[in-house]
């Protein structure tokens, strides 16, 4: 079954809506995982690492003067809980994008996935990603993929940074603000229902992705329209 969708602007969740869920939990958090310490001591003096370690232990409740190695247990630990934590997040996007940039890390995406953003891209929409995965990764991981370099094809990023939590009103309030997009003619596709709510409570529409495997496939997404891949949306680009 088809959902029919009439916006200008799409913007979309990555995990579980463009990748696979392991794609993140797997590739991407093993990559991560033993090269926090080393990053972190490293990168003694740059300042956007000092602050995501203050940021880590105040979370966390270390004193200010707890090592390298009680930061990165507490690193570990929200990686094995999936905590999308604003400084893991941070500090993960900077080794991710060595990663990538090394060629040591490739995006692959849902095979319906790139022909649909292409299609919708050159029918006049306006793509953004809205995703708890840093600016910096996701600029990154958009650069290398099995489909190429596929950045220019986007308007914007968003993270929990410049936009804020993903389950929030208010972050889609201020996405809309800064593409200066009009709710009504602006989409979210995620596989997380609580998400979908946020944006629809922002006056979007959302669309649930429920893909065969992946965490959220039989979630009660209420009474989102829900798709199991961007096969079954039909764009209606409204200008
Ligand atoms: C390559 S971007 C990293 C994605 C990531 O770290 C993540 O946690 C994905 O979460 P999402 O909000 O896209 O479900
Ligand atoms: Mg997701």
């Amino acid at each position: 079954m088809s959902v029919q969708v009439a916006a200008r602007w799409v913007v979309l969740d990555i995990e579980g809506t463009l990748t696979a869920t392991s794609q993140v939990h797997v590739v991407l958090y093993d990559y991560a995982r033993p090269r926090l310490g080393s990053w972190i001591r490293e990168h003694g003096d740059d300042p956007v690492v000092v602050e995501a370690v203050e940021q880590v232990k105040a979370e966390a409740g270390l004193g200010a003067d707890a090592d390298t190695d009680a930061v990165v247990a507490v690193l570990h630990s929200w990686m094995d809980a999936d905590r999308k934590a604003t400084p893991l997040k941070t500090l993960q996007g900077l080794i991710w994008s060595q990663g990538y940039a090394r060629g040591e890390l490739t995006t692959d995406y849902f095979a319906d996935v790139v022909p649909a953003l292409r299609d919708w891209r050159s029918r006049g929409a306006r793509l953004a990603v809205f995703s708890s995965g840093s600016v910096a990764a996701q600029v990154a991981s958009f650069s290398h993929t099995t489909s190429g370099d596929l950045r220019e094809l986007f308007a914007g990023h968003f993270d929990t940074v410049n936009a804020g939590p993903k389950k929030q009103r208010a972050s889609y309030e201020a996405i809309a603000g800064q593409l200066g997009a009009q709710p009504g003619q602006t989409v979210f596709f995620s596989d997380v229902p609580a998400e979908l709510d946020g944006a629809a409570a922002a006056g979007w529409q959302a669309v649930g992705l429920a893909r065969a495997g992946e965490p959220f496939a039989d979630a009660d997404f209420g009474s989102h329209p829900v798709v199991s891949s961007f096969d079954e949306v039909e764009l209606e680009v409204v200008a």
